[in-house]
């Protein structure tokens, strides 16, 4: 499978733990209760909307979109706009409010451990792993939770894809980004090569200049 091998590389190249990666992923595993992907064929030819964490997510007033996937703390920001999305593309430590309706595909890795029982907050959990899935879980490819939430999008069929706040060449973290920032941050040497990464996959899957 590509996304095996891709996933071993970005390990080697940021220093991740396999070990570690496969421990979060038996948790989470052992949480999901119920095979909830059938809710994603809802993308098949709908106009959908992606939106990251970048700093220009504060602009975003209003979203025009059949569908809106939110990725991970760009959550918090649209919930308290009064946008509700209907995916939430998440590795768990940017989002912190739940909205009941969502379909939440949650992704399990070496540094969320700590974090993965948040899924007992969401109804509809589909869980997804960067070591060869297992169980319930489910790869659908891609790396940063926006880049993810593309790829998604694409493999269920979306007929356009449309994306905000996807900054990624931008030199801050956007404030959404984690809970306890209060401001954009500026951006660290791991974040920087997470985001030329996003760019590449989201280059790559919407075959576009970005
Ligand atoms: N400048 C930016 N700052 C933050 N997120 C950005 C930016 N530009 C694009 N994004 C996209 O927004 C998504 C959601 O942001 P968030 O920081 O919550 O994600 P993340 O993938 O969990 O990152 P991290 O690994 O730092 O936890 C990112 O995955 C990324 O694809
Ligand atoms: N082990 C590990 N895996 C990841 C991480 C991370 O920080 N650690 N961040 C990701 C998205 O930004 C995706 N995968
Ligand atoms: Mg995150």
């Amino acid at each position: 499978m590509k996304w095996i091998s891709f996933y071993s590389k970005i390990r080697e190249w940021l220093r991740f733990s396999y070990a570690k990666d496969y421990y979060s992923a038996s948790l989470l595993n052992q949480l999901i209760v119920e095979d909830y992907t059938y809710l994603l064929e809802e993308i098949k030819g709908k106009e959908v909307a992606i939106v990251g964490a970048g700093p220009s997510l504060t602009s975003i007033k209003e979203i025009d979109a059949d569908i809106i996937i939110s990725a991970d703390g760009a959550t918090n920001y649209l919930v308290k706009k009064g946008i509700i999305p209907d995916i939430v593309v998440t590795d768990l430590d940017g989002i912190e409010i739940f909205p009941e309706k969502s379909v939440y595909v949650v992704l399990a890795h070496g540094d969320n451990i700590d974090k993965i029982q948040k899924v007992k907050k969401m109804k509809y959990v589909i869980g997804t792993c960067q070591v060869m899935p297992f169980g319930r879980l489910k790869m659908f490819g891609g790396f940063t939770d926006g880049d993810r939430a593309v790829i998604l999008a694409k493999i269920y069929g979306a007929k356009k894809i449309l994306l905000y706040a996807m900054d990624f060449d931008s030199n801050y973290i956007g404030k959404f980004s984690k809970p306890w920032y209060d401001t954009d941050v500026p951006i660290s040497w791991i974040k920087r090569e997470k985001l030329k990464i996003a760019k590449n996959i989201v280059k790559e899957a919407l075959q576009q200049s970005l």
